[in-house]
């Protein structure tokens, strides 16, 4: 359950043409791949999040959680261009000696999902029972599907898209001008960019959650105050926790691999692509999610032959994915359960779950 570090001297090649000499992964792995190697469960984390997904997925992911050591190998990547351990903007660049910072190669979710990849050449993995994420986690579990270049029996994605919508790469924009309008983000320091990072955190937010849940959480209780309304507190203080755990480089670099993210790139088309997919596949919207509205889940699952589609009614929007534990867990269980049940046969008909 602790860091580990996987070092390929092989050179990367980016999916734009750019190459690095050498690539590091930070994982975790949690209990043991069993005899027949059919335990894989591998995690695809969103743009923050770290490989330590008992940390980040509690209630969800633990040692007596439906996703436990004792019931599964579970695996989880920091994603290539991540602050938590994998070669990032941060990392010294061999060819100077210096880091990257701006110099680091323009990567893509399919980029992501080749680096994931060598990881599971090294472990020796070649079958992942149940591939799950959300947000850029689902993305990823989408290209590293349509990839076709591991075995994967089950794929569990919420809050995703096949194909960055112009109201996602707009988000993200407004995020990196935030970034870009720092000056220090251009001296080439590795706290460049702080405080324009805070401004991002902060606009991320708003995609994250809901008008529901500040009037919930934020409320003033004070009619008289006509300024330092706890919203403000509110947003500053995210800004400055995400400050202090992450930096501007990885998270600029981050947001525009999520904007790249189209499943049909180079390809027959996004809806071919996903009528092509073979794992039995359990897709996850959430009305309240402003970012990755369920519009976008419904097509997924509209796609993927067999594929079930649950809503999960979360007043936190977007973040519901990584709150609504409890309810995730009932809804995934009985995913496997059905699916267990139809091992080794062909689902055809789409079904809906409205609820449980
Ligand atoms: C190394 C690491 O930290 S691991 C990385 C952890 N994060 C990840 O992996 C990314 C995924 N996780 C997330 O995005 C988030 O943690 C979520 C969505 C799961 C939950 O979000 P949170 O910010 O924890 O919850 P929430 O929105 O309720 O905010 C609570 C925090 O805001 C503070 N807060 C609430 N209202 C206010 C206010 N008006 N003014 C100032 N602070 C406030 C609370 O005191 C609390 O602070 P704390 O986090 O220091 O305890
Ligand atoms: N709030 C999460 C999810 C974003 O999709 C994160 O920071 O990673």
């Amino acid at each position: 359950m602790h860091l580990k570090t996987y070092t390929s001297t092989d050179p990367f090649l980016f999916e734009n043409g750019a190459s690095i000499d050498e690539l590091t992964i930070a994982y975790h792995t949690y209990g043991e791949l069993n005899e027949d190697k059919d335990n894989v469960v591998w995690v695809c984390h969103a743009l923050t999040a770290n490989s330590d997904v008992f940390d980040w997925w509690p209630g969800l992911f633990g040692e007596t959680e439906l996703f436990n050591p004792h019931d599964y190998f579970i695996i989880c990547a920091n994603v290539l261009g991540s602050h938590y351990g994998t070669t990032n903007p941060l990392s010294l660049n061999p060819r100077t000696g210096e880091p990257y910072y701006l110099d680091f190669p323009q990567f893509t979710i399919r980029d992501i999902v080749r680096a994931n990849q060598r990881l599971a050449d090294h472990l020796g993995v070649d079958k992942i029972d149940i591939l799950i994420g959300g947000s850029l986690g689902g993305q990823q579990v989408l290209e590293w599907t349509a990839a076709g270049t591991i075995r994967i029996d089950k794929l569990i994605v919420i809050g995703t898209c096949a194909q960055s919508s112009p109201w996602g790469v707009a988000f993200n924009e407004s995020q990196r001008l935030a970034i870009e309008a720092d000056p220090s983000f251009h001296k080439g320091l590795p706290e460049g960019g702080a405080q324009g990072l805070r401004a991002a955190r902060s606009v991320a937010l708003l995609s994250y959650r809901t008008y529901e849940v500040y009037n919930l959480k934020q409320e003033e209780s004070d009619s008289s105050k006509t300024d330092d309304f706890k919203a403000s507190s509110y947003q500053r203080y995210q800004g400055d926790k995400l400050v202090r755990r992450f930096n501007a480089y990885s998270y600029w670099y981050l947001t525009k691999a999520m904007d790249s993210h189209h499943l049909g790139r180079g390809r027959d088309s996004v809806a071919q692509t996903l009528s092509a997919f073979s794992p039995q596949t359990l897709v996850v919207g959430i009305p309240a999610d402003v970012l990755f509205p369920p519009s976008e889940q419904e097509f997924i699952a509209a796609h993927i032959p067999g594929a079930r589609y649950y809503e999960l009614h979360s007043d936190y929007g977007h973040d519901g994915f990584l709150i609504e534990t409890g309810t995730l867990t009932a809804v995934i269980s009985d995913f496997l359960k059905t699916t267990q049940s139809k091992s080794g046969k062909d689902i055809t008909e789409k079904t809906y779950i409205a609820t449980l």
